[in-house]
């Protein structure tokens, strides 16, 4: 199997082996986002000369340490000083919010746009050699923290915010950036870094130009964007389709798969760790399955553990992402579709509007026979291996709820009981993103915000008063979630715990982030559709403790607080 890019240091080789094998960075991402100060070439066979004096060729501590502050600058070098030139103070969004405290939140979240804006120096374009980050033409926001860089799927929720925002143009060079990653790459990578450049993520770009075009009617974009949509989904639906056969009846349906061999660059002690003692086959499986458990977002999750007797159950090492039929990517697909026929529709393309039409009939077809289960009123995720469907709750199980891809009203409003009933409802800061403590970040106790907006946004669009009080609800206690933590920590956060009030998650392979991209453009979000009700006061869900007892007491300390 091709490594994750062809560069030597960035993605395989000794080199990279042996410096993330040693630990000399807390993250191995560190090492893979710094600069070179030489040519690649002449890097290579400095390290060469360099194994030549060490027995078995492996080189010590010191002097590998020695060699990376020679032939290695930090990261940092990759960026200009750029601020939003479109950022405006006071945007219209501020003026729908009813709580003094949650507006003046909501200012702070719209002013930290300007510190996660990043620009690509023009050094990048011209001696790509020298860095692991992929060029992009026009400047854009990016996570945080760690991540420097863009990140696919996190952007839907950092547009729709830089929107509400009122910044336009960031907001659509970073859709132009996307659609020049598909003129490149022919999708777009995980993120903005050479070893990603094999894998994608959730492929959200359909619905990012759909957010532009609400927002501006902009035609002549959407003209030009369109074709590179289309190839965008043509390489979802010919590398990351697969049939599956039910009541002999086929279906294609999408899921994660990634055939690119050696452990992930920026977490290549983690992967080769895990793998250690398997034989090369199987480490070179495990390695691909990990991979493809990075293109779904979910990295990591008990969500794609299949044990050896091919059931949902299991630990890390059984991690088989491609042998798993996810329900919230054939959701987004089929939602991508039922776009892209629109987008045609708009241009005047009738003929190929009705390819896409027929393209979400085949796929209600698919969804609803391979991953809906009438008994227990939900979607879930089908097990490839095991021909059967997986019961645990995530929420992605309602996703077709947030996608539309449902065809009978009722199904619904058994979606709804099913969460009810789920016992997902019963945690006072979020809703888990599972119910297995794994230890994996994408696993009891975090709940992620762009899972919280989707399941939101799907039950707000339910005909049910019941279902659209408790979007509401749930708008509500996560807002005061990110709140708490905000007052506590004075920090944006890329997940939070369920179960402790303004607590970051945890968990997985990295420390919890900071900035943080998604966070802000999920809350400016709620705060939008939701501000003439939300109360920095407390929620109606979890412990009924909290309303009763502890927020009074939590909100007498803030308000009398110096710095409130
Ligand atoms: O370095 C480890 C992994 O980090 C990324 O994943 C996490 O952060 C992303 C940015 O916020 C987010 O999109 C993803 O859902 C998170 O799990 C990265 O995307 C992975 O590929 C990488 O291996």
């Amino acid at each position: 199997l091709p490594p994750p890019c062809d560069s030597e240091i960035y993605c395989t080789g000794e080199l990279l082996r042996q410096v993330q094998m040693a630990k000399l960075f807390d993250d191995n991402k560190a090492f893979v986002d710094m600069k070179l100060t030489a040519a690649p070439d002449i890097v290579l066979d400095a390290f060469s000369n360099l194994t030549q004096k060490f027995p078995n060729g492996t080189v010590p501590h010191s002097a590998l340490q020695e060699f990376v502050n020679t032939y290695f600058a930090n990261s940092g070098k990759e960026f200009e000083p750029w601020s939003p030139p479109d950022w405006h103070d006071k945007p219209k969004l501020l003026s729908k919010i009813s709580d003094a405290k949650l507006r003046s939140w909501a200012e702070e979240l719209h002013g930290l746009w300007k510190s996660l804006g990043r620009k690509i120096s023009n050094d990048v374009r011209d001696n790509p050699q020298m860095y692991s980050m992929i060029y992009c033409p026009y400047p854009g926001i990016v996570p945080g923290g760690r991540f420097t860089e863009f990140y696919y799927w996190d952007s839907y929720w950092v547009l729709n915010g830089l929107i509400l925002s009122e910044m336009m143009e960031t907001a659509k060079g970073m859709i132009q950036n996307f659609l020049h990653m598909v003129d490149r790459y022919g999708f777009v990578p995980n993120g903005g870094r050479i070893y990603y450049e094999r894998r994608s993520q959730p492929p959200f770009l359909p619905l990012m130009v759909e957010s532009y075009y609400e927002a501006t009617k902009d035609v002549e974009f959407l003209r030009k964007a369109l074709p590179l949509l289309e190839n965008e989904y043509s390489f979802w639906m010919g590398k990351r389709s697969i049939v599956v056969e039910v009541n002999s009846v086929k279906h294609v349906m999408n899921r994660y798969y990634v055939q690119v061999g050696q452990p992930r660059p920026e977490s290549y002690t983690h992967d080769a760790e895990l793998a250690e003692g398997l034989p090369a086959e199987a480490q070179e499986k495990l390695w691909t399955e990990l991979k493809a458990g990075a293109e779904s977002g979910w990295d990591f999750s008990s969500r794609w553990y299949i044990n050896n007797l091919g059931q949902n159950n299991g630990s890390f090492g059984d991690t088989r992402t491609s042998s798993i039929v996810p329900v919230d990517l054939n959701a987004l697909i089929c939602r991508n579709e039922r776009v892209l026929a629109t987008f045609h529709r708009i241009l005047g393309d009738e003929e190929r509007a009705r390819v896409y039409d027929s393209a979400v009939s085949l796929r209600l077809k698919a969804i609803e026979s391979v991953l809906w289960d009438a008994e227990k009123g939900a979607w879930f995720d089908y097990n490839l291996l095991s021909g059967t469907r997986n019961s645990a709750f995530y929420p992605t199980n309602l996703s077709p709820l947030w996608a539309r891809c449902y065809s009978q009203p009722e199904m619904g409003q058994q979606a709804l009981q099913y969460l009810r009933g789920s016992g997902a409802l019963d945690y006072p800061n979020g809703v888990p993103t599972s119910l297995s403590q794994s230890g994996q970040q994408w696993d009891m106790p975090n709940a992620w915000p762009p899972l919280q907006h989707m399941l939101i946004e799907g039950l707000s669009q339910l005909d049910s008063t019941d279902a659209k009080d408790l979007a509401s609800d749930l708008a509500q206690q996560w807002i005061h979630t990110n709140w708490l933590a905000y007052v506590k920590y004075d920090a944006m956060f890329e997940k939070y715990d369920v179960s402790g009030d303004g607590k970051p998650g945890g968990g997985g392979e990295y420390e919890v982030q900071l900035g943080f991209g998604w966070t802000n453009g999920a809350a400016l979000q709620l705060l939008d559709q939701y501000g003439n009700k939300l109360t920095s006061g407390g929620s109606v869900l979890g412990s009924g403790l909290q309303i009763g007892l502890i927020y009074p007491i939590v909100n007498a300390i803030f308000y009398y607080a110096p710095f409130w």
